[in-house]
């Protein structure tokens, strides 16, 4: 396989894909970034309903401590607003609606935060204890912690539905408390003010994703071109798209674990990189937007904020960016709820969510003008949402293979970040590392 034709062909234009094409081009790297859609950004798609109303369907806070995605808002000068916050919220724990979150809930969540900091997230399968803890589910640890039952049904959705847009019988102890670690904490992935839900972007969070792209140098991104296979030996590589073959000196693909495993690679990946990608299952988080002419819950002393321990919703915020013409309601469902809600047709789907809307926050909240919702999960070049955890046993079998180069082939993604796993933040940082290990590799017979 020849050597001439690219430095390094990345694919995928999500955060990571263009995070790393960027660090490359600034490198001095001759690049090519190849996308599937017609579009970057990944999971992070705005939409604008057409009276302007910005409806973010896919990822939209960003955090204080997630600073490589800050960086990059502050780089380009985007405006960014506070979630709202105003009124109370609704915690519905046990059947009771309250304002704040039990002692005994957060007491629970309190040991998890603690947990989490024994688990070093650039090496949890060091972490004392990391077999067994990630042999049991964290489904079974909550039922063992002695906590009281409200308190694990209700802190099993909040932590592996919010975070891991699961249920906590689909991943480990060992995964849960690293997701925990590597977003820094209980209380800054949970949080609003302070934590991973504080800022939106003023037009999207896609936005920022073009604006990265927008840097590149002409003709280094081709979108609507999605790569079939990837071809790799010792003096190069060969990327194959749907329309044609591109040589290069690198690849990093930059794709959720399930599409890169669905990749023809030649020859095949090695065993442990495939049992790695095949261990990795995406999230299948709903989220869907209510609109509505005004906020009425504000008039209700309420701040759509909600958390519950029953029915198909987890959460729901006012999503209503200032100055909108209209109010926004976005609801998450997620692990079985979110499965159930696919089994049903689009209408039984808005009828079940309205209804708990309604229940949360009053009679017209089950009359929205418009319901949104973009189903990840069906996507065919995303194929889940929020991102993918491995399942029990495989953080402790093939964590440490997330990130290393398989020959010439490297590793980017969400889910391959040591800090942020998960989260724009996450994607940011791996490609920086992408970025970093082609240029460690990079010799004089292979620059090309
Ligand atoms: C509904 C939802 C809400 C979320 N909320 C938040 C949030 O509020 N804050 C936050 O920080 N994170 C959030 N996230 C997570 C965040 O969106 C992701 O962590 C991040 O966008 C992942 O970036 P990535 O570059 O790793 O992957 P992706 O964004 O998935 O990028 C991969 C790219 O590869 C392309 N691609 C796929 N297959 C091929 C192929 N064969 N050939 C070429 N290209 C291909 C895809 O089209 C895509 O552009 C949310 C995600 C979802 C879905």
């Amino acid at each position: 396989m020849g050597t001439t034709g690219h430095d390094v062909v990345i694919v995928g234009a999500g955060f990571a894909g263009l995070t790393a094409a960027r660090e490359l081009h600034a490198a001095g790297c001759d690049i090519l970034l190849l996308e599937a859609r017609c579009r970057v950004g990944g999971r992070a798609l705005t939409r604008f309903l057409p009276d302007g109303t910005q409806l973010d369907l896919g990822g939209q806070w960003i955090g204080p401590a997630q600073t490589r995605i800050g960086e990059l808002v502050r780089h380009f000068g985007i405006d960014t607003y506070p979630t709202p916050e105003h009124g109370d919220p609704v915690v519905d724990y046990g059947g009771e609606r309250r304002t704040d979150v039990p002692a005994e809930a957060g007491r629970l969540l309190a040991e998890i935060d603690a947990l989490s900091r024994q688990v070093p997230p650039e090496r949890p399968w060091a972490a004392e204890q990391a077999t067994a803890a990630d042999r049991q589910t964290f489904a079974s640890w909550l039922a063992a912690s002695g906590h009281p039952e409200q308190a694990q049904r209700y802190v099993g959705r909040v932590i592996s539905g919010g975070l891991l847009a699961g249920s906590p019988a689909e991943t480990s102890l060992l995964e849960t408390l690293f997701y925990v670690a590597s977003g820094g904490g209980v209380d800054a992935l949970l949080g609003y003010r302070g934590g991973a839900q504080e800022t939106r972007i003023v037009g999207g969070a896609q936005h920022i994703a073009e604006r990265m792209a927008d840097e590149l140098p002409p003709g280094a991104l081709r979108l609507g071109e999605p790569v079939v296979g990837v071809e790799h030996g010792a003096d190069g590589v060969r990327v194959v798209t749907r329309l044609a073959a591109y040589p290069a000196a690198h690849a990093v693909i930059a794709l959720p674990p399930v599409l890169a495993g669905q990749l023809r690679h030649d020859p095949p990946l090695s065993a442990l990189r495939a049992g790695a990608l095949q261990r990795q299952a995406a999230g299948t988080a709903l989220k869907v937007h209510a609109v509505y002419p005004e906020p009425f819950w504000g008039a209700d002393g309420l701040s759509g904020l909600s958390t519950s321990d029953s029915g198909v919703l987890t959460e729901t915020v006012d999503n209503t960016p200032p100055g909108a013409p209209r109010a926004v309601l976005t609801a998450f469902a997620y692990g079985d709820e979110a499965v159930a809600l696919r089994r049903s047709s689009p209408e039984e789907r808005q009828a079940a969510v309205t209804e708990r809307l309604g229940a949360l926050f009053g009679e017209r909240a089950r009359q929205p003008q418009e319901f949104i919702t973009h189903d990840w999960l069906a996507q065919e070049w995303t194929r889940g949402c929020f991102s993918a955890h491995f399942a029990p046993g495989g953080r402790t079998a093939f964590g440490g293979l997330l990130h290393t180069p398989e020959g010439r082939l490297h590793w980017a993604g969400t889910e391959t970040a040591v800090h942020g796993n998960g989260y724009f933040d996450g994607a940011v940082e791996s490609g920086l590392r992408a970025a970093r290990d082609v240029l460690a590799a990079r010799t004089p017979s292979s620059t090309g």
